[in-house]
């Protein structure tokens, strides 16, 4: 399927405000061309407003938005070249799959008469769509006789059909069950791959947009926080809040050296056997195992060390904890993760 080429966005103190609710903040943001941006941050803090702002919903209270360095600020939704996916993907009851998917591109014609694509263009249009996201046998069935995911594949046809440059996703996979959501996720990837746009997409899980992205942006309270690699985020997560919203298990903090505060993953602790001093300069961290849950490939063992808790994740090939056991567990300095008392990373 070949498409427009994907555009680079890029906001500018972006900021939208409610009343007294200030939903966007100054947002400074680089999206760039083609990539599969995931946005992700606490309820309320401005996703899905971000969303809106792109697609032309809302306008913008101050700040630009640019896409390939064009003012978008007073383009219509319709002439950006953006197409968006809700949550909610109202399919239209009484069509069917192919003229749902096609229902854009024939509007497209009808409006600008000569101009618009012809009939054999929109029926071959949509048959690639639809063959790209597994529909091919399904084009004469209505919504009503689709199963959860195909709707979503159905939502999906209808806004790339007309080969967007830009592709707003909120929660896309948000009313799928666990496992049709691990085939959606691939097939979204694939999709990206063959449309070449510039995806970004919100959602509540960030194990999903680490997985899926190339470009993870974390928000906070109408800012964005950190915009980078999804692999740079949880390795040198910009503070505390980055540091424990982003990766499963958070990451483990504790008090120390001075106010600052030591952080450290689940994964780069080694377990120490019975009598074993930890290497010198490494961090020895002590506990007792509450709660042992085997993952299948490793197991996750949360400790107590009468204060607070941390947690230790085991890969196989290591002998099994079991809750009550005392854990000692060292980590090497370069694995260690250092914030200010203002919770800002130093190192
Ligand atoms: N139409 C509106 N009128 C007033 N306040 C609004 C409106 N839309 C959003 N808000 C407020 O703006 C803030 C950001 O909302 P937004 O929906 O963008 O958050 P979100 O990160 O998408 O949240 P969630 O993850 O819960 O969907 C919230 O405080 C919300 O209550």
């Amino acid at each position: 399927m070949s498409t427009a080429p994907a555009s680079r966005l890029q906001m500018q103190e972006l900021t939208k405000r409610y009343g007294t609710t200030t939903a966007l903040d100054r947002v400074d943001l680089d999206v760039p061309p083609g990539s599969f941006t995931a946005v992700v941050g606490p309820s309320g803090c401005g996703k899905t407003t971000l969303l809106r702002l792109l697609s032309g919903l809302e306008p913008a209270t101050s700040g630009a938005l640019l896409a390939d360095g064009r003012d978008l600020t007073r383009v219509p939704a319709g002439e950006r070249g953006v197409a968006m996916v809700f949550q909610d993907y109202a399919l239209y009851p009484h069509m069917d799959v192919a003229a749902n998917i096609s229902f854009g591109l024939r509007l497209q014609a009808r409006r600008r008469r000569g101009a618009g694509p012809d009939r054999a263009t929109i029926a071959r249009r949509t048959r690639e769509v639809a063959e790209l996201l597994e529909l091919g046998e399904l084009l004469h069935r209505r919504p009503d006789q689709l199963s959860g995911g195909q709707r979503q594949r159905v939502a999906l046809a209808r806004a790339v059909v007309r080969r967007p440059p830009v592709l707003l996703l909120d929660e896309p996979l948000a009313a799928l069950d666990a496992q049709l959501r691990a085939s959606a996720r691939a097939g979204l990837q694939r999709l990206h791959r063959e449309i070449g746009a510039t995806v970004v997409m919100v959602t509540h899980d960030q194990h999903e947009a680490m997985t899926m992205s190339d470009h993870l942006v974390v928000m906070k309270d109408g800012r964005v926080v950190q915009a980078a690699r999804p692999q740079e985020v949880y390795a040198a997560p910009v503070d505390r809040f980055v540091a424990t919203f982003v990766g499963s298990p958070p990451m483990n903090l504790r008090p120390g050296p001075g106010d600052g505060v030591l952080g450290w993953r689940a994964e780069d602790g080694r377990l120490l056997a019975p009598g074993e001093e930890a290497p010198a300069g490494h961090l020895l961290v002590e506990g007792t195992a509450e709660l042992c849950e085997f993952t299948g490939s490793a197991q996750d063992v949360v400790c107590h060390d009468g204060t607070t808790s941390f947690t230790l994740r085991q890969q196989s090939g290591t002998r099994w904890l079991q809750a009550g056991e005392p854990v000692r567990c060292a980590v090497a300095p370069q694995r260690l993760h250092h914030f200010d008392r203002d919770g800002r990373r130093t190192g």
